[in-house]
């Protein structure tokens, strides 16, 4: 039987409900003693007050003379004073004070002399002393009930005496993927199959936030097997998620489960992505659905149940920081739902931008590279480009990372990861930051300040590269290019091109998939078709695109379509045919006065290296002559 989705329910309504249903999970408080030193980020049961004073006794702050204050009052610069060996006793930092005595002479204040010392000043009372209880004294509160133990409050918990603590024993958390697709990472992937990632985040979440978990093997979807996994996993832990089979298809049997086990109190959640999370219970103990694309697990975790059981840790939930930032590109959000939009930030000219990532919750890796989240509420249509908004971070950044990210908008090649895993080889703080829209887009988004560099391949009427859009973008504006590479364009044809195109005038009849409008390689390839006079929407597919030259050479390889067009490189990659048409230049445009950035400096310094070559020269198709040279 299909779901049929219950309303939607706000997020925060839903979690209440549910909390409001688990009371026994709440209130079950059972605890441990562990050694001190293991209770890094665990929470205490009770009140601890500290056995011993610390420090102990009074003792030398500094290595030096212990002498009787008193004594030392006539010393001056002008009048030093002679005490004899019986006066005064030599000591290190730590040593304790001796009876009678109470202060401490650093040693480079004093001279040693053959019967004895001189000193040049007098000193006070308990001058260089730590006093017995300084820092703690006996049967102080040092840490109240329910505290989350830093790594410094071991030490003070051991300096004081207490070398064991009761703790609040962690939560056991039931992991159980989910899906008949799903496989392990060690089986062979093939197609329809979809490799088991989730639990591997979702395990770490876990741990970063004090709860264990237990991973149970991946269950078929099947309400039988579903059942019997359910029933161990309420045998051995305290909360149980099961990944997947959480909406509407014939398969997804999370929801008819709980109903036939246990109590469902939410089905669907107005947000996105994790829209059909399930909330429930088993017996006592809580259960949720997670959504089985990747980041609407992620945040149905992090909303739900991590939060969950946070709060039965009594352990406060942080904010999580925001900043805001320059939109540089329009989102719009359906007013149904609240949106979670990943985000990457940069610097540009002093000024924070904000740029919106892949928004499909299956897309993984644009969660990975995300920086925080957008939140766009429901009643919200979205946002205009320009617009600053709100960026909630998923951990804080630090200035030095963001401060030497380059925000790299426009053309796409391979040379942008080359160069940034040399940066990185080379220990360099600069990493590029590169999203891929093609070098007309890229050269809007320079001249509009939501990006430092501008990769891009423009071919001028006269031949040369970049200078034209230059012109055009740039009217008061000095701005410089620095040579990248230059590469060979041309046409991806199957391995052993089957059709056998040689030419341009082959293409007529064959269907392609083309790069996206304002790429340099569709606007060279356009040129070549003019000058044939080929009508280019008599190509098949001239419409279809894709946004960089692997997924070009991809689609040929994949046989989506005849052929595509792309550099070299990315034919030598995806080993396919490569149709050479015209040599080019890849510049990056970089307004004058940020030439010289640090880190502009380092990208300069790695393009003319012996490695860069080497590495470019190896992958094959590029011209590494002018690398790094700057033209202004
Ligand atoms: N007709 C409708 N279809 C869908 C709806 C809807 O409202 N009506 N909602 C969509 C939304 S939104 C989401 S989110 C997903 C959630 O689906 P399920 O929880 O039922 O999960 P599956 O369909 O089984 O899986 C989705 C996707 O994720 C992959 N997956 C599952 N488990 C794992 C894992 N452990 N590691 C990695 N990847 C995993 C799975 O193979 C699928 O590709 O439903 C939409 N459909
Ligand atoms: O709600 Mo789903 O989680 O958007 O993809």
């Amino acid at each position: 039987m299909r779901n049929i989705y219950l309303d939607t329910q706000e997020l925060e309504k839903a979690l209440k409900i549910f909390q409001e249903n688990i009371l026994k999970f709440f209130y079950k408080l059972e605890s441990e003693t562990i050694s001190s030193k293991d209770a890094f980020g665990r929470v205490s049961r009770n009140a601890i007050y500290a056995k011993y004073s610390s420090p102990a006794y009074h003792s030398s702050a500094m290595d030096g003379v212990m002498v009787k204050s008193e004594m030392t009052k006539y010393a001056r610069e002008n009048k030093p004073l002679f005490l004899k060996n019986e006066d005064f006793i030599f000591c290190n930092t730590g040593s304790a004070l001796v009876k009678g005595y109470d202060a401490v002479i650093m040693i480079e204040d004093v001279k040693i002399e053959k019967d004895g010392i001189t000193i040049m000043k007098a000193v006070n009372p308990w001058e260089n002393i730590r006093i017995q209880g300084e820092d703690v004294v006996e049967k102080d509160l040092l840490f109240t009930s329910f505290h989350k133990f830093s790594s410094v409050d071991l030490s003070v918990l051991i300096a004081s005496g207490i070398t064991e603590v009761e703790v609040l024993k962690k939560v056991k958390l039931a992991i159980i993927p989910s899906g008949n697709e799903i496989i392990g990472e060690e089986d062979e992937l093939k197609i329809g199959k979809i490799i088991e990632s989730n639990s591997a985040m979702l395990i770490s979440m876990a741990r970063e936030n004090g709860i264990d978990t237990l991973l149970y093997p991946i269950v078929k979807d099947n309400k039988d097997d579903i059942k019997t996994v359910l029933e161990k996993a309420l045998n051995e832990c305290d909360f149980i998620t099961l990944i997947a089979g959480t909406s509407a298809g014939s398969k997804d049997y999370a929801r008819e489960v709980l109903e036939e086990m246990g109590e469902v109190y939410a089905h669907g959640l107005s947000i996105k992505p994790g829209k059909p999370a399930i909330l429930g219970k088993i017996g006592e103990t809580p259960f949720v659905g997670l959504p089985g694309y990747p980041v609407s697990a992620h945040i149905i975790f992090d909303k739900i149940v991590i939060s969950t059981i946070l709060k039965k840790m009594r352990v406060n939930i942080e904010d999580k920081l925001i900043l805001k930032a320059k939109l540089t590109r329009p989102i719009i959000s359906s007013l149904k739902n609240r949106e979670y939009i990943r985000i990457k930030i940069g610097i540009v000219d002093g000024k924070l931008i904000a740029t919106p990532l892949d928004r499909k919750a299956g897309s993984l890796y644009s969660l990975s590279e995300s920086d925080g989240y957008v939140i766009i509420d429901r009643n919200i249509e979205g946002y205009n480009r320009g617009d600053v908004v709100n960026v909630s971070l998923h951990r804080p950044i630090p200035k030095n990372v963001l401060e030497n990210r380059i925000v790299s908008i426009g053309s796409h090649d391979i040379v942008l990861d080359v160069i940034n895993d040399l940066l990185a080889i080379e220990n360099k703080n600069t990493r590029l930051s590169s999203s891929h829209v093609g070098s007309l887009s890229g050269f809007k988004a320079l001249s509009e300040g939501d990006s430092l560099i501008a990769p891009s391949h423009l071919l001028d009427k006269n031949g040369t590269y970049n200078n034209d859009a230059i012109k055009l973008f740039f009217k008061n504006e000095k701005v410089g290019k620095i040579n990248v590479v230059g590469r060979r364009q041309g046409i991806y044809v199957e391995k052993g091109n089957p059709l056998g195109i040689k030419t341009i005038e082959d293409l007529l009849d064959k269907t392609m998939i083309n790069r996206q409008r304002g790429a340099g390689t569709r606007l060279l390839f356009d040129y070549l078709l003019d000058k044939k006079n080929i009508d280019k929407y008599k190509i098949k597919g001239y419409d279809n695109e894709v946004t960089t030259h692997l997924s070009a050479a991809l689609a040929v390889k994949n046989r989506d379509c005849d052929f595509s067009i792309g550099v070299e490189s990315a034919a030598i990659k995806m080993d396919i045919d490569f149709i050479y048409l015209k040599d080019e230049e890849y510049q990056f445009i970089v307004k004058e006065k940020n030439l010289k950035l640090n880190s502009i400096k380092d990208i300069i310094e790695i393009l003319k290296s012996k490695k860069f070559k080497d590495t470019m020269e190896k992958l094959g198709g590029y011209n590494t002559d002018k690398s790094g040279s700057i033209i202004i």
